[in-house]
């Protein structure tokens, strides 16, 4: 059974404009699937609604119940919150949820060790961080729910090249580990294609998936990927169809 699917599902924020439309979409357990799409075509929408942050206006979303459960977000800014040191965000999902346990602590120290981040780090604050840091306890604030579907919205934008590939590669591995099924929103043809198995790329109104692409390419991906000329040539034909959405 699917993870997440989609029927029908219509998205209006005003009777009038129909802002997203997905007529039909299986997304199966553990499938890391990038999106990509013009601005406004609907992409966090999308995200929003299998988060739960928002409700379809028509149509059906379902989550297979082993899916149901933890969902996390995963933002393009890190949203610390300023006065708490790393760890203490990290622990915030947690603590909104319940008096915190023994066994929380350990989750939490899993969490810092899973995204690469020193016990020392996990004692600053967030100003005293850089920004990859930042993105790094931003997500492990989303891994401390052991979530089975990962929702990430440009997570990693606001970072230079070098270390954005760097945190796509240590993301890839935490995924084959973890299996989350995964939704990643990114502007980064490159990045959606080296991450992914699958890309959907969207039009804009209404906001709806044109292609559905299977990325052709073995796990374990490395940096040497990304200048191989079949990676250029897949990439290439994400761009024509996403051409194709601004034409
Ligand atoms: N709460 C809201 N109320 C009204 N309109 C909204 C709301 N949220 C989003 N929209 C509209 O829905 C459309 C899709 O927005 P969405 O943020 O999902 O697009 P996107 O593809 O993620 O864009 P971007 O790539 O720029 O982040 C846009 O036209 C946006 O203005």
């Amino acid at each position: 059974m699917s993870a997440i699917e989609f029927r029908q599902l219509e998205k209006r924020f005003s009777p009038e404009s129909l802002v997203l439309s997905v007529d039909a979409l299986e997304i199966p357990s553990g499938q890391f699937v990038s999106l990509v799409g013009p601005s406004g075509c609907g992409k966090s929408t999308l995200l929003r609604l299998v988060a739960n942050l928002d409700q379809p206006s028509g149509g059906q979303l379902t989550l297979s119940d082993d899916q149901a459960g933890e969902r996390a977000f995963v933002f393009q800014d890190a949203s610390l919150i300023p006065w708490r040191t790393a760890s203490e965000n990290v622990q915030l999902p947690l603590e909104l949820r319940r008096q915190l346990t023994r066994d929380d602590q350990h989750a939490i120290d899993a969490a810092i060790r899973m995204v690469g981040l020193q016990a020392e780090d996990s004692r600053k604050f967030p100003r005293m961080l850089s920004g990859g840091m930042r993105m790094r306890v931003s997500l492990a604030r989303a891994l401390v729910t052991q979530p089975r579907i990962l929702l990430m919205d440009e997570p990693f934008a606001a970072l230079d090249d070098l270390l954005r590939n760097q945190l796509n590669e240590q993301l890839l591995d935490l995924w084959r580990e973890q299996k989350w099924t995964t939704l990643f929103v990114t502007h980064n043809v490159a990045e959606a294609v080296f991450l992914s198995q699958r890309v959907l790329v969207m039009h804009a109104q209404p906001g709806r998936i044109v292609a559905d692409m299977t990325v052709p390419f073995d796990y374990p991906r490395r940096g040497p990927l990304r200048s191989d000329p079949d990676f250029a040539r897949f990439c290439g034909e994400v761009m024509g169809k996403l051409a194709g959405a601004a034409a």
